[in-house]
């Protein structure tokens, strides 16, 4: 589509800003199946975040899909453009200075690599949160899976839809047999590390 708009430059910089609050602000994006643990990492590292006194924001796919998203389905086209609103969303959000958490299923490599290609390969940590099918089946949190299985939910990740696992994500956490407590250590000593790269 051709549109007639002329990028505004903003006087202040994404740097001014993270000069102003003391460190570098990025988009964290979790991935992995339905019942991994994104959302369960993503809050506990927010909270840790928090208490050091960076500035975070956590924008989760429950949350996201029942507001901004909620004309959006589970097909294929239209995860593509759920994961291409949440990038412009966490790419605004960063240059506010944010440190953004964004948990998400985001099941293609092509969706991802389009993240990455709006915010800027700097600006975005990607987490792989690797827990097997199995596992995510036994937790079942929220009974997805007992539903997909009986064919009531159609595109379940996993079952009827696939998940392409990221090839070289900057960290894995793989949490079938690791404890919450230590799959958040491992993620906040990597996180820690980024903040202090300051421009
Ligand atoms: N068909 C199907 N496949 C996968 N997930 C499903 C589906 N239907 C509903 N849900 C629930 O929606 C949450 C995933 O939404 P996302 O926006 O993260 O999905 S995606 O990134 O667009 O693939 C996901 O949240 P999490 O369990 O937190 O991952 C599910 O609760
Ligand atoms: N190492 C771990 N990391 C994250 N979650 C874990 C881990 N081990 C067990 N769990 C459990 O797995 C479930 C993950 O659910 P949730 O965070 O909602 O997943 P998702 O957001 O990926 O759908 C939670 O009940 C959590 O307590």
């Amino acid at each position: 589509m051709s549109l007639n708009t002329v990028r505004h430059e903003y006087k202040i910089s994404k740097a001014d800003r993270e000069r102003r609050a003391g460190h570098k602000s990025f988009l964290i994006w979790f991935t992995g199946l339905s019942g991994s643990g994104k959302s369960t990492l993503a809050n506990l590292l927010e909270i840790e975040l928090h208490k050091k006194g960076v500035s975070t924001f956590c924008l989760d796919g429950d949350n996201i899909r029942q507001g901004i998203n909620k004309d959006l389905s589970f097909e294929p086209d239209d995860r593509k453009e759920n994961i291409r609103r949440i990038a412009e969303i966490g790419n605004l959000m960063v240059e506010a200075g944010v440190v953004t958490l964004a948990a998400f299923v985001s099941p293609y490599i092509k969706d991802r690599e389009n993240i990455k290609s709006i915010i800027g390969n700097d600006n975005f940590v990607e987490i792989y949160v690797n827990t097997s099918l199995e596992e995510c089946e036994r937790r079942d949190v929220k009974g997805l899976y007992k539903k997909a299985r009986a064919g009531e939910i159609e595109n379940m990740t996993g079952v009827s839809a696939p998940y392409e696992a990221p090839i070289n994500p900057d960290l894995e956490i793989i949490t079938d047999n690791q404890s919450i407590e230590s799959s958040v250590k491992k993620i906040l000593d990597y996180i820690f590390q980024k903040l202090k790269q300051i421009t």
